[in-house]
């Protein structure tokens, strides 16, 4: 009998929470649509508490917005009319206390306002950045690095933004406007009337240009996106635009992207001065009809004048929420736009992912079986029913005309992607049963094109490795003789003395561009070599590097990494890269007839 009480009261809690949530996703469901509520809604639920509390302040200061016209009016009718010095020095002084109450309430809001919404924000790029990461190459290529930027950067500034005003800005200005409808009601029922009069003909307005503001903001989203992928391709390529003689007219398509972005920001501009005209020229008629009946029924003796100073104060007090409400409408069109670019990467469906529960690495080396498998990054198979087994600690050349498919074939090994067809093993246990995190650091791969990021060479270093030791890190720049390169002979790490603070601490200027090709190459080699692999896959990674230093540093990496398999694709002199176990054709795979041309 002891455990009755929660047994009977969990299904009632259960279906509370559920309606809690239930409602909580239909309301994100309405503001940000359904699909995109389905990603949002977990990046949300953790601000509950400090948007509660940003409520309940801002109730709290919408509800004390209220009371100032209510002084005025005891000031003019208790204190002037009534010509009673007491009574208007108090009420001046409530109105001074009050004015400072709220501008202490208002900082405190701002403050915790921005500290949540800022995290919000980061927690927001980091779930993109994370669905970025899951994706392959293949989704890679067909992305460009400005628009993902743009979304990275604009949409979802845009979307955060949003997302903290339309709760909190918007529920205060819902209670300062019922909370002004009611004081305008209790003053002068009939003026409240008139002032209603006009609002069906602006609700009207706004259901109907709502669209509008959307299909323009989605216009300035696209632009800005536009205008960042051209910039951004044009700074990478500019070593290839100057070789060109082509600065000319890549200076033209920035300006023609740039004119583009004038015009939607224009066009969206002269949109939100109307949006914004209506209800002001609206707002001007009700103002001057309620000064016309309003100043009749005070000359008739009707009302009192201090009455009618507050009543007007009312009046002037609801254009601020109505303003806010005016603009979250508009705004959450904008924000949709901006919504909807993030979603195109929210709700890509990942290429890879992790297994739900992922099995350790199998014991053994590092033998590779390839069974049936068949893929293409684009979609068409380029081969098919590729069968091949690679003995642990073994040296394998994988063969075949450019653009037959090796580096592709080699990305599988890391599961950059997934096969179309068939599966790929290592010692025994499908990839895709491995987490991504083991898998990628026991399969090691250098790319032809290996990137190096902005940061010191130790950090670079380290990036696959953090725990990497000094000593781990010297041993890899020596075996790919990149030590002098860092280090004064004088400072090399030896047992009596330790690395010049340059050393590791030099700095690498973004994507490695203040090194040579083949400097870069070495140095992307070095940083695999410190991951504990027990594959390591060298695609064209030596193709910038002399060929005696390459003879040298494959013979150094074979004597220290014997035991790894390694995988070498190479379309220079093999001879070079040392004796190899086997040579794998995969033209034999090949589903283009003879393999490309
Ligand atoms: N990410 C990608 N998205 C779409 N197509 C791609 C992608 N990567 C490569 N391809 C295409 O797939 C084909 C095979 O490319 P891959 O780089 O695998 O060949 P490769 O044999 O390594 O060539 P190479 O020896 O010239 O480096 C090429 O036609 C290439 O254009």
């Amino acid at each position: 009998m002891t455990n009755a009480i929660p047994v009977t009261s969990e299904p009632g809690a259960a279906a509370a929470r559920g309606l809690r949530l239930s409602l909580g996703r239909r309301l994100l469901g309405r503001l940000f649509g359904i699909r995109e509520a389905a990603w949002l809604a977990p990046l949300l639920v953790p601000y509950r508490l400090p948007v509660a509390a940003l409520l309940v302040m801002s109730f709290v200061s919408a509800g004390a917005a209220l009371v100032p016209p209510w002084l005025t009016k005891l000031v003019i009718d208790e204190g002037l009319m009534a010509r009673d010095t007491s009574a208007l020095v108090f009420y001046v002084g409530l109105m001074f206390v009050f004015g400072l109450g709220a501008l202490a309430l208002g900082a405190v809001n701002s403050l915790v306002h921005l500290r949540f919404s800022a995290r919000l924000l980061a927690d927001l790029r980091r779930a993109a950045v994370a669905r970025i990461l899951a994706q392959s190459p293949r989704w890679q290529a067909r992305q460009k690095i400005g628009e993902l930027m743009s979304r990275l950067d604009g949409d979802a500034g845009e979307v955060q933004q949003f997302a903290f005003a339309a709760l909190v800005t918007g529920a205060g200005s819902v209670l300062r406007l019922l909370g002004g409808l009611v004081m305008l009601f209790v003053l002068a029922p009939k003026l409240a009337m008139l002032a209603l009069a006009l609002a069906p003909v602006e609700l009207v307005f706004f259901a109907r240009a709502r669209p509008v503001t959307h299909a323009r903001a989605r216009a300035v989203r696209a632009a800005r996106g536009v205008l960042a992928s051209g910039l951004a391709e044009t700074i990478t390529g500019l070593a290839a635009l100057r070789a060109l003689n082509a600065t000319r007219s890549a200076a033209g398509m920035i300006e023609e992207r740039q004119q583009g972005l004038v015009r939607a920001l224009m066009s969206a501009q002269m949109w939100g001065e109307v949006t914004r005209a209506v209800p002001m020229v609206l707002t001007a008629m009700v103002r001057g009809a309620v000064f016309l009946v309003g100043g009749m029924a005070v000359i008739d003796g009707t009302m009192p004048l201090g009455s009618l100073i507050a009543f007007t104060a009312y009046l002037g007090f609801l254009i601020g929420p109505m303003q806010s409400l005016i603009s979250l409408w508009h705004g959450q069109a904008r924000m949709k736009a901006a919504l909807d670019r993030l979603d195109e990467i929210m709700s890509a469906a990942p290429d890879v992912s992790d297994p739900a529960d992922p099995r350790p690495l199998p014991e053994g080396g590092g033998e590779v079986a390839i069974e049936g498998v068949a893929y293409g990054p684009a979609g068409q198979p380029l081969f098919t029913g590729v069968y091949v087994k690679i003995a642990a600690g073994s040296k394998v050349r994988l063969d075949g005309p450019s653009g037959i498919g090796k580096s592709s074939l080699l990305s599988l090994l890391q599961r950059q992607d997934d096969p179309f067809s068939g599966r790929i093993c290592l010692c025994g246990t499908n990839l895709r049963d491995l987490s991504l995190h083991d898998l990628r650091s026991a399969v090691a791969l250098v790319p032809q094109k290996g990137h190096v990021f902005s940061g010191t060479l130790g950090q670079n270093l380290r990036l696959g490795r953090p725990d990497a030791s000094e000593e781990a890190m010297m041993d890899a720049l020596r075996l790919v003789e990149m030590e002098d390169r860092f280090f004064d002979p004088g400072d090399l790490l030896s047992e009596e003395r330790a690395p010049a603070p340059h050393g590791f601490e030099t700095p690498l200027g973004e994507g490695g561009l203040d090194l040579s090709g083949g400097e870069r190459q070495r140095l992307c080699l070095a940083r695999a070599l410190l991951q504990p692999f027990r594959v390591l896959i060298l695609d064209e990674s030596l193709s910038e590097v002399d060929g005696t230093r390459v003879a040298r540093i494959m013979m150094r990496l074979d004597d220290c990494f014997g035991d790894a398999t390694r995988i070498v694709v190479t379309h220079g002199e093999p001879a070079r890269y040392g004796g190899f176990d086997r040579v794998i054709e995969l033209s034999a795979f090949s589903a283009m007839k003879g393999g490309p041309q």
